[in-house]
């Protein structure tokens, strides 16, 4: 079962004034097309910053964060409101050990079965080496466990992006690593829709992260990242991007077997022919000659 706590959303308070007025506008748009909602589910690999996202996004310590252990075991689910606009994040478990997508997607599909919500984050990071073989494996799977329709709602967040470089320039790195992503989930994802771009973020978690004259955290770029990962999800959610229900439909979790439902009715008519009736017959044969033996 899991943990829910909705509570008014007080971490909004502490963050730096201009980042709150972008916020607000925000939430007035939202409001504007009658969108009181948002529920995000954070998706990736284990360790990745998905629970640290959580708590960058309510601007308050809601997620427990290890650098040692994984500390999301299930799907946990928050919720944060504020004038009658509600934000709801799912954060779950890393599904992918060693190099391999694990069982803990089969959960995470199952914990999600009967939601709606509006984006995913697949959350990976930006620094370290690249691991096309395994974002290939990522993206097919993340398909296969709920759709290609997913897509569509998906945002990429590329976490610990502040990094200094020295043979490339920051945005050619961005760039690149986006670029290689993005065509790896197009070719995998069996996403086809023309001029569909999938999206990116860039988010720098760390609370030493480095910050502008307002105390905004910002990139190596100078980029302010929690607006534009606002703005992203806000755009998302308005650009006719309805909510999806995960259902049994989607996930394709059957509902009974249906080779069974096909094929009872014939093994219950070879055991009467081959079985039952055989006995039947030689109950019968054993009764008539059960009487004759005892008749005078
Ligand atoms: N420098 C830096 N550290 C980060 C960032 N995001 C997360 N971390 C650190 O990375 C470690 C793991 O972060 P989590 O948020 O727990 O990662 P997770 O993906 O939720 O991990 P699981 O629970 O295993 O799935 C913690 O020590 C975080 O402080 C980031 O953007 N920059």
């Amino acid at each position: 079962m899991a943990t829910v706590s909705e509570k008014e959303w007080t971490g909004f308070q502490g963050l730096p004034a201009a980042t709150q007025i972008i916020l607000h506008t925000l939430l007035a748009k939202l409001r504007k097309q009658k969108v009181d909602k948002i529920t995000i589910v954070l998706l990736g690999k284990g360790g990745v910053g998905k629970s640290s996202i959580v708590n960058s996004l309510f601007s308050e310590r809601v997620a427990a964060v290890s650098a040692f252990r994984s500390e999301t075991l299930r799907p946990r689910q928050y919720s944060r409101s504020k004038d009658g606009f509600k934000l709801t994040v799912i954060d779950t478990p890393g599904f992918v050990e060693a190099g391999r997508v694990d069982a803990a997607l089969n959960s995470i599909r199952r914990y999600l079965l009967g939601k709606t919500i509006n984006v995913v984050l697949y959350v990976d990071r930006l620094d370290g080496p690249r691991e096309d073989k395994v974002d290939v494996k990522i993206s097919r799977a993340i398909s296969q466990a709920f759709g290609p329709q997913i897509w569509p709602h998906v945002i990429v967040v590329f976490t610990h992006a502040e990094i200094h470089l020295e043979d490339v320039t920051y945005s050619e790195f961005v760039s690149r690593r986006s670029a290689a992503l993005r065509n790896i989930i197009l070719k995998e994802s069996r996403f086809k829709t023309v001029n569909t771009k999938v999206p990116f973020v860039l988010v720098e978690n760390c609370s030493r992260c480095s910050e502008n004259g307002e105390h905004e955290k910002i990139l190596p770029d100078g980029t302010v990242w929690l607006p534009v990962l606002f703005e992203a999800l806000v755009d998302l959610v308005l650009g006719s991007k309805k909510p999806i229900l995960i259902d049994e439909k989607m996930i394709g979790i059957p509902k009974g077997n249906p080779l069974g439902s096909i094929w009872m009715p014939l093994v219950l008519l070879a055991q009467f022919v081959l079985i039952w009736r055989p006995i039947r017959k030689a109950i019968d044969r054993d009764l008539v000659e059960e009487a004759q033996r005892h008749s005078p």
